[in-house]
């Protein structure tokens, strides 16, 4: 069978975007998901989204990673999904849909995507790094200069390591640049790869940063390999909530397959 899809960029993070509003994908082929996204054999993207009806809000987000399992949330993915959705007529400037997380409200205008993130209450600081949760698990750590740093050999090693193993993490290695500014890199599970961008890992390198004293800022500017995020957040006795991921989602060309 034919599959038409739509292809879209977050910063980087791309994505394989299918209107399943008429439930015509097979959800269980892990298979062809990895094959839709295989750069070499298939279309090419680190995840895949499912665009699907919900009875109470303007849509659902479905997201699997490029191994072909369904995942965690994704930042970038939802993004980029406000922007399909305003492409095939569901929604204008504005949105609330539900991901595997919970509910999202996001807004767009000039391709500029505005997402509503999880709320954080747990940070967990250790003496090299932080665990936090954005929808998606992350591993933080700081580090003085990460330009010439083997991302994905180190980013594998903390991933498959002790206390992630199997169901594992995303790494995100980072370096201040100024104040509220950082520069990151990051290892993605389930790409098992360095991803040019990471939406989910972004907002947990700026709620880190502010949590362990390197920014007093709750406006945070993350510059990724694939361009520039910000996050906005409201920090009240180690709660983080109000939080916004803001940036960029592109569409970069559609077809069949
Ligand atoms: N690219 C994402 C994160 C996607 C989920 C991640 N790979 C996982 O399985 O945890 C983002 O932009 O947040």
């Amino acid at each position: 069978m034919q599959q038409t899809f739509y292809k879209y960029q977050g910063t980087g993070n791309d994505f394989v975007m299918i209107d399943n509003r008429q439930q015509t994908f097979d959800k269980n082929n892990t298979k062809q998901v990895a094959f839709l996204c295989d750069r070499r054999f298939g279309i090419g993207a680190d995840g895949l989204i499912l665009l699907e009806n919900h009875p109470d809000y303007d849509f659902k987000m479905v997201y699997y990673n490029a191994d072909g399992n369904e995942s965690t949330m994704c930042g970038n993915g939802g993004r980029c999904l406000v922007a399909f959705a305003k492409q095939m007529g569901v929604i204008t400037d504005k949105a609330i849909f539900e991901a595997i997380d919970g509910l999202h409200h996001a807004t767009i205008e000039n391709g500029i995507v505005h997402l509503q993130m999880l709320d954080v209450d747990v940070v967990e600081k250790y003496e090299n790094h932080v665990f936090l949760n954005t929808g998606s698990p992350h591993h933080v750590q700081f580090e003085s200069q990460i330009e010439d740093f083997d991302i994905k050999t180190k980013g594998a090693g903390i991933r498959y390591g002790a206390p992630y193993n199997e169901a594992g993490t995303n790494v995100n290695f980072v370096q201040k640049v100024s104040d509220a500014v950082f520069r990151v890199r990051t290892y993605e599970r389930g790409v098992e790869d360095e991803t040019l961008s990471c939406g989910t890992g972004v907002t947990a390198v700026a709620i880190a940063m502010h949590a362990t004293g390197e920014t007093q800022d709750n406006h945070v500017t993350l510059n990724v390999e694939g361009g520039k995020l910000e996050v906005r957040f409201n920090a009240e006795n180690g709660v983080y909530n109000d939080v916004w991921l803001i940036g960029p989602a592109t569409y970069v060309f559609e077809g069949t397959i």
